[in-house]
């Protein structure tokens, strides 16, 4: 579950004198560094608005301190009010400008953060969208990240860099108030002003260590909110809402929803427990410090030493260095905003900035006229989560032109083949080469363009038919409705998609959203007929290799046949090359060639006829297929060695 990067190190959560250690120091000064660097985001306004709160704010209690002996000596010495008027001003004003600063602060930290936390998610959103493949997508490490870095927060906390930020520079306008008010008391008793605030730090340092360790400790559990945020995504979306019902499973998912928040928090709340008791030196401290604040400065003016005016300054100076320590929601808001920033760079580091200079400057895939030739030369590829090879030593071309179909049980690697010649995944060992050009040493982009797809799970985009179609060459995309609707009709053809194109009320412009305002769904043959529209979209847009996985599964017979007629027949026409994966053999014994894939291997190649020959796994799964359509065919006897096609 954790992936949390090792090098971070947990703090001791008691009051150690580690706090003060060069290299914590070190730490500490380094990532208050990178927080105030994000201000750069925000707007001069805003910027403006914080440096005066801040201001204002370190300077209310220092400034009272000073005033309050002239208001209670004069006072005492009975002078007129006119003569207090200026102390007592003062204190009013630096009284309205601490309501101020209460009032305005929410404001400003608002106006600050959003465009810092946007930023943030700018950064996060290009890692996940830059980098060339989809491999790190799938990676909990990459996961954990995101999740720390891209979640808002739960109520009273939130995971937000913008709000650490700005909590930063309340913490530092606090030290700032603390050093003018140790200077206040420090006129009158400096060691104690020396001792009062140095021991204030450390136990502000001990306050920050105890959030640090909480929320280092709790962020090792982000796997545990994904699997809850997981439970909750189930429980509220649409996805799964029919199921759930119709197999009675809502009591099993509030159980382990509520198993899983459990597994969650109650770590969570150990740890905060395990804090609370180790607080005895902590307390101690600041006891002690109460205590030296009242006694030495009471104790002098008790002998006459201290008149009663310098004695409320003493005071009034102590209180305002503790207020370092003032437990506002600050250290939670630093704390868990500052694991948004280093979630980023951590991310950064490993999938950014690399990933995308090595993308930089890489050549385009020239075309050479006619279909791509592909080559995967000795290729193995192991998912990052798992650890047996799916693929591994496999050599396949696909031929300019040819349709080829990839046959194999379920798991074999079908669709992970197709997802390495589309270069979403990058093969452990050998290569995929395009044209003799290895895939990793050209530019994804110009050899995606070169793609169509049709995948078993293709994407159901929430936008209008005529989006959903041209997203199969987003180049055409933007252009005006009315010439995007001629294009995409004359690329639609005469395939079954015109059919349903036109029984859509608004026709193209139709939204195809059912929760949108306005929209509808489709049937699940209904969104595969869009699809094929879309991919010869694509193919009369320049895509000159199609991969069809499971293209036809929730059609019916005639859509199915209509399909092939459109897409392959298509294909054929435009000389574009297609890879097809189906399971029902019927559809593919037209292929030009057909190859079994086994084991990580391809181990049967032939047309259907040389493959029935040969009598291999192939010429078995057509005999099994065409044996059950036998049982309900019309004309009883069919050979099983008979090459005509099953009875679909
Ligand atoms: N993203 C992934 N992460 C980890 N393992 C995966 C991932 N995708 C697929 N696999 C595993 O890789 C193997 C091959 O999967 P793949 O989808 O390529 O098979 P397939 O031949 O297309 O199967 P099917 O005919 O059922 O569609 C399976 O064991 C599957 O569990």
């Amino acid at each position: 579950m954790s992936t949390h990067d090792s090098s971070v190190p947990v703090p001791d959560p008691r009051l150690t004198l580690g706090a003060l250690h060069p290299r914590e120091l070190r730490a500490l000064l380094t990532e208050r560094r990178d927080l105030l660097a994000l201000l750069r985001h925000a707007g001069p306004a805003s910027l403006t608005g914080m440096v005066l709160l801040t201001i204002g704010a370190a300077t209310t209690m220092p400034v009272i301190a000073l005033l309050v002996s002239q208001v209670v000596d004069r006072a005492a010495h009975g002078v007129s009010l006119a003569e207090l008027a200026a102390p007592l001003v003062g204190i009013a004003v630096a009284l309205l400008v601490q309501q101020l600063v209460g009032a305005l602060t929410e404001l400003v930290k608002v106006a600050v953060s959003r465009p810092i936390d946007g930023a943030l998610r700018s950064r996060l959103r290009a890692l996940a969208i830059r980098p060339r493949g989809i491999a790190h997508l799938e990676e909990p490490a990459f996961q954990d990240d995101a999740q720390r870095a891209g979640e808002i927060g739960e109520g009273w906390w939130v995971r937000s860099a913008g709000t650490a930020v700005f909590s930063s520079v309340v913490v530092l306008g606090r030290l700032l108030g603390a050093v003018l008010s140790a200077g206040v008391l420090a006129a009158h008793f400096p060691v104690l002003a020396v001792l009062l605030f140095t021991a204030t730090l450390l136990n502000r340092s001990a306050q920050r260590r105890q959030w640090t360790y909480l929320v280092t400790e709790s962020d090792r559990l982000a796997g545990g909110q994904r699997r809850v945020d997981y439970y909750d995504e189930l429980a509220a979306g649409s996805a799964a809402a029919k199921e759930i019902r119709l197999f009675g499973l809502a009591g099993w998912l509030i159980g382990r929803r509520a198993d899983a928040h459990w597994a969650l928090r109650s770590p969570y709340w150990a740890l905060r427990r395990s804090i609370l008791r180790r607080q005895w030196l902590t307390i101690a401290l600041s006891v002690g410090c109460g205590v030296a604040a009242f006694l030495v400065p009471g104790l002098a003016a008790a002998r006459g030493e201290l008149s009663a005016g310098d004695l409320m300054t003493c005071l009034t100076a102590a209180a305002g260095i503790f207020v370092v320590t003032q437990t506002g929601m600050e250290s939670f808001d630093i704390e868990y905003g500052k694991g948004a920033l280093a979630a980023v760079q951590r991310l950064e580091r490993r999938y950014g900035d690399a990933a995308i200079a090595q993308q930089r400057g890489l050549p385009g895939l020239p075309r050479s006229g006619q279909a791509p030739e592909v080559r995967l030369e000795n290729v193995s590829f192991t998912y990052p989560t798992v650890e047996r090879p799916v693929l591994s030593g496999l050599n396949l071309e696909i031929r300019p032109g040819e349709v080829l179909a990839v046959v194999g049980v379920n798991g074999a690697g079908k669709t992970t083949l197709t997802k390495l010649i589309a270069g979403l995944y990058e093969p452990g060992d050998g290569r995929v080469t395009v044209d003799g050009r290895d895939l990793t040493e050209v530019d994804a982009e110009s050899w995606r363009r070169r793609i169509g797809t049709i995948y078993q799970d293709y994407v159901r985009y929430p936008a209008t038919a005529r989006d959903n179609i041209a997203f199969g060459a987003p180049e055409t995309a933007d252009l005006p409705d009315a010439q995007l609707d001629a294009l995409v009709r004359r690329s639609t053809g005469a395939s079954s998609a015109v059919d349903l194109l036109d029984s859509l009320p608004q026709g193209l412009g139709t939204l195809l959203w059912r929760t949108g305002s306005g929209g509808r769904d489709l049937s699940g043959g209904q969104w595969q007929k869009l699809a094929v529209a879309r991919t010869l979209h694509a193919t009369a847009h320049g895509r000159d290799l199609v991969i069809l996985d499971e293209p036809t599964a929730n059609m019916d017979v005639k859509a199915e046949l209509e399909f092939f007629r459109s897409v392959v027949e298509d294909c054929r026409e435009r000389g574009v090359s297609v890879v097809l994966i189906s399971h029902r053999l019927s559809t593919i014994r037209d292929a030009d060639r057909i190859v079994v894939l086994d084991g990580g291997r391809i181990t049967e190649t032939g047309n259907h006829l040389e493959l029935l020959a040969a009598d291999g796994t192939y010429a078995h799964l057509w005999r099994l297929q065409a044996a059950r359509f036998d049982e309900t065919s019309t004309t009883p006897g069919h050979d099983e060695d008979d090459d005509s096609e099953p009875a679909a």
